[in-house]
């Protein structure tokens, strides 16, 4: 391992090309938009450049974090409470009609027994994703909620992720989509971290024919709003892009520098993910082309200088490559060496138990694979938890962002460090 930690150290010292830049100071999150889309627009040699500038602002960033030379991921299972949801997002297909799921909702025990299973598999991370207030629009929400005594759809959210930490430990990550400063509030004490993905900022997406008309909460200044009472209320918080979903460069530029300011003011953008468009087949979207994957990379190292220095920047491994590809330009691991070289030093959740059930026909890498193109790359991978290292404690930022009620949860998971516990230290204080 010692010759790859060499290899980030190099690289963050003197980029390709001798660019004439100090990485730890080069952000670019005042920057106008259209230096922002000249960058998005980056291709050849240029493309290059751009990378070489994003890896060695992600080394800055990590040797600023103490784990110079550590890409991370979460070990999680994925919980999708509800496949029901208000919103019509033109590339989802994991919102459906009550006809094509069993039950409205998981049952509490249900989500216990795909929790136990990550435990057993050494998992930390409960991830709770789902429709956006399905009672809205669904009697069979509706109905399903009231049977049980619960007045919404976050209420019973907050149950079962109080569930989670009561029986199994692990830590619930809630990402339920729109959420008042209210529920905010009532979610912080059952979870050390939320997320939703702002998406874009464009407006024009919510107009007939957008890949967001008749989605009422995916309307930008709704979502930004969100975000912001988020960082008010001081909850770890992830966000993110979707990249290639009709949005122009001018858009892209605008919602990521508009995340740079939110990560500015309030501090709480833990991870911001960059997430890459996927066609499927019955969605109104699948006569678009998947996003050009070079469009895609260079979106991933402009988030990266944007973001002020402490913010993760993830990238799903699993939308990587194309399917069944093993050994060409297009493959996998070739696609995931990009973006490293992009500047991302997180994968993000990673299940060896559940599927991404966003992206279900987008099987994870094994964890050895993930390990080697990481250690290919010059990095060492580790897991870590749901709330970055630098929430914890009195960490860099100050005491206050992990709520009494979760804080025993996540010390009994964390290393010294902040990352997961390494397994042959559990039980050793
Ligand atoms: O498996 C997935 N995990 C998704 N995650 C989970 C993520 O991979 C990790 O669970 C987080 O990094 C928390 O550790 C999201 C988390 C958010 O807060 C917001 C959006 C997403 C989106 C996805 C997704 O599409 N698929
Ligand atoms: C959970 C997150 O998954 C993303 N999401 C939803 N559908 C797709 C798709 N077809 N391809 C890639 N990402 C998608 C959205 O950004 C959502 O917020
Ligand atoms: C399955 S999509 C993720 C959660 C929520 N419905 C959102 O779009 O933000
Ligand atoms: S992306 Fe989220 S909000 Fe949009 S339809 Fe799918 S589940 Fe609903």
């Amino acid at each position: 391992m010692a010759d790859h930690f060499g290899g980030a150290a190099r690289r963050g010292a003197s980029p390709d090309g001798g660019v004439p830049f100090d990485p730890a100071t080069d952000d670019l999150s005042g920057a106008d938009v259209d230096t922002v889309v000249a960058l998005l627009a980056a291709r050849g040699p240029e493309l290059d450049d751009l990378l070489a500038r994003a890896g060695a602002r992600r080394d800055a960033h990590l040797a600023g974090q103490g784990r110079a030379g550590v890409v991370t991921y979460s070990p999680k299972v994925f919980v999708p409470l509800t496949r029901l949801c208000r919103d019509r997002c033109h590339y989802c297909t994991f919102a459906t009609v009550p006809g094509r799921v069993p039950t409205a909702y998981l049952e509490i025990d249900e989500v216990l027994d795909i929790a136990r299973d990550g435990a057993a598999q050494g998992c930390t991370e409960v991830l709770f994703t789902l429709g956006d207030r399905p009672e809205d629009r669904w009697r069979a929400a509706h109905e399903w909620l009231d049977a049980r005594g619960y007045a919404s759809t976050i209420d019973y959210v907050r149950a079962c992720a109080q569930a989670v930490l009561d029986e199994t430990g692990l830590l619930p990550h809630l990402n339920p989509g729109v959420m008042s400063p209210a529920e905010l509030a009532s979610l912080r004490s059952v979870a050390p971290s939320m997320g939703m993905m702002l998406e874009s900022t464009s407006t024009l997406l919510v107009e007939p024919g957008g890949a967001h008309f008749g989605s009422p909460d995916k309307d930008p200044a709704v979502r930004l709003q969100v975000l912001a009472d988020a960082g008010r209320a001081r909850i770890p918080f992830t966000s993110g892009v979707l990249v290639g979903i009709g949005e122009t460069l001018r858009d892209r530029a605008e919602s990521l520098l508009a995340l740079a300011r939110l990560a500015h003011e309030h501090g709480h953008l833990q991870e911001i993910i960059v997430q890459n468009f996927r066609a499927k087949p019955d969605t109104a979207m699948r006569g678009e082309p998947d996003a050009e994957f070079d469009e895609f990379v260079a979106a991933v190292a402009v988030a990266r200088l944007v973001m002020p220095l402490g913010v993760t920047v993830q990238a799903p491994p699993n939308l990587a490559g194309e399917l069944g590809d093993e050994t060409t330009e297009h493959s996998a691991h070739h696609d995931q060496e990009l973006l490293l070289r992009a500047g991302i030093d997180d994968w993000g959740g990673v299940s060896p138990v559940t599927p991404d059930h966003v992206n279900p026909e987008r099987p994870w890498p094994g964890l050895d694979d993930l390990a080697r193109v990481t250690a290919d790359a010059g990095f060492m991978l580790r897991p870590r938890l749901t709330v970055h290292p630098r929430y914890l404690g009195d960490g860099h930022l100050g005491g206050g962002w992990i709520d009494p009620a979760v804080a025993p949860a996540v010390a009994a998971l964390a290393d010294d460090d902040g990352l997961a516990r390494r397994r042959d230290r559990v039980g050793s204080a």
